[in-house]
């Protein structure tokens, strides 16, 4: 349970995360939600045969060998012409409208000459027919979305057309964040000189969303066994996530509080850096805690390792982090024995390469560091010295 890799530790944190339950939401609130139903078409898209052009519709046997067309109807979109087409007849047609029977053929108007109730046309060998077949986007039957896609924009749009006003989609997790320290006040606040903005509530709480979670912020508690139990204590969420408090100094509380709630520990520290101390157990309630350390980089680094698989999972997810590979653009010194995780800039060449530059400072505490950093390098533990235009693994960080 201590000082284990991240691996096993993140392998610990997903034993038994299975996906939630289910909820129906409206069209217009499902981005970013995980589908929980296969979407099926129960109608043909295009339902008809439907013109790709504006121009008239004809019997293509009939293009070249009628000099003359006598205009009977017009077919607009949401408005067929509901005859069938006759020989030497032509109907007027706009984009998107029912091509209506008899018609095989649309010629577009710019190849046409109206004159009164007639039309002629340039003719010229193999026009394009211009008519998009009933069912050339999908078909009745045709399964259009799975179960446990993430509904994006596109994805929406592909509901939307095959009717759907209500998806069913996966619960989102409830996360509770609880800040701890008494040093910590709120942005906007009044510090003393001894203390400092509280910031790291803020990024979870962002990242949480972006995940798919529902997060909660519970009041900062104060460095107190009593404070911190009692801030939790009430929190109906699946998860809690705790930041400070974790290490081994004597306000360091929160595992303390957490024993009085039922800790089960499953992870109690990660050879990893930054974030050793990060530890994750059972509460009562069947509820997760996951406990960050306080220094940022620390608890953001963390974060991407640990709670966003976990979300993923709970999500109905792949709880897989979508690690890359990139040259160093700099040579790196030798690691010492724990997974070193690099605040990185990176940059794409004109051919599509990617390289990262490790800032030069990785000290935890730095904010200013991670809200420059675009990506995370990975050094495994006990790694050699690495060289300029060595591959490394990397996780990019979504910027918005
Ligand atoms: N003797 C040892 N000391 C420390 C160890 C150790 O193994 N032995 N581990 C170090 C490591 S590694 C880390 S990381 C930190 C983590 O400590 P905690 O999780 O207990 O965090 P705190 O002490 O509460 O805070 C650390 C640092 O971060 C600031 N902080 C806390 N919460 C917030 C917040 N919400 N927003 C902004 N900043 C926050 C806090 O003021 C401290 O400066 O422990 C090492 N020590
Ligand atoms: O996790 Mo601590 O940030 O390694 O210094």
């Amino acid at each position: 349970m201590k000082n284990l890799t991240v691996e096993d530790a993140r392998g610990r944190m997903l034993d038994g995360a299975a996906r939630l339950g289910v909820e129906a939401v409206a069209l217009s609130q499902a981005v970013g939600r995980m589908l929980a139903e296969d979407i099926v078409a129960d109608r043909h898209q295009p339902p008809f045969d439907a013109s790709a052009m504006d121009g008239w519709a004809i019997r293509r046997a009939d293009y070249g060998a009628v000099d003359s067309f006598a205009i009977v109807g017009e077919s607009a979109a949401g408005r067929a012409y509901r005859q069938a087409v006759q020989a030497g007849q032509a109907v007027r047609i706009f984009t998107g409208a029912p091509v209506p029977a008899g018609a095989d053929l649309v010629v577009i108007q710019e190849e046409a000459t109206r004159d009164g109730e007639r039309v002629t046309f340039a003719a010229g060998d193999n026009p394009k027919t211009n008519i998009r077949p009933a069912g050339g986007d999908f078909r009745s039957g045709d399964r259009l979305l799975e179960a446990g896609v993430r509904v994006d924009p596109w994805r929406l749009s592909l509901a939307a057309a095959a009717g759907r006003a209500e998806l069913s989609v996966v619960r989102r997790p409830k996360v509770a964040i609880l800040a701890t320290g008494d040093e910590l006040v709120a942005p906007g606040g009044a510090p003393a000189s001894d203390q400092i903005f509280e910031s790291g509530s803020f990024s979870l709480a962002a990242l949480i969303e972006a995940w798919g979670g529902q997060a909660i912020k519970l009041a900062p508690a104060a460095d107190s066994v009593e404070a911190i139990a009692a801030a939790v204590a009430g929190a109906a969420v699946d998860l809690v996530v705790t930041i400070g408090g974790a290490s081994v100094g004597d306000y360091d509380l929160v595992k303390p509080a957490m024993q009085r709630l039922g800790l089960d520990l499953r992870v109690q520290t990660i050879a990893l850096r930054p974030g050793k101390p990060t530890w994750f157990g059972f509460i009562e309630g069947g509820r997760r805690v996951l406990g960050l350390p306080g220094n940022p980089a620390s608890a953001l680094v963390c974060a991407e390792l640990f709670l966003r698989p976990l979300l993923a999972a709970l999500s109905g997810a792949d709880a897989a982090l979508p690690f890359g590979v990139a040259r160093l653009a700099a040579p790196l010194p030798a690691n010492g024995p724990r997974e070193h995780w690099m605040r990185a800039a990176r940059t794409i060449d004109a051919e599509g390469r990617v390289s990262v530059t490790p800032f030069p400072d990785q000290d935890s505490s730095l904010v200013g560091v991670f809200a420059r950093a675009d990506a995370l390098v990975m050094r495994p533990a006990g790694a050699p010295a690495a060289l300029a235009g060595d591959l490394v693994t990397t996780l990019a960080l979504a910027r918005a």
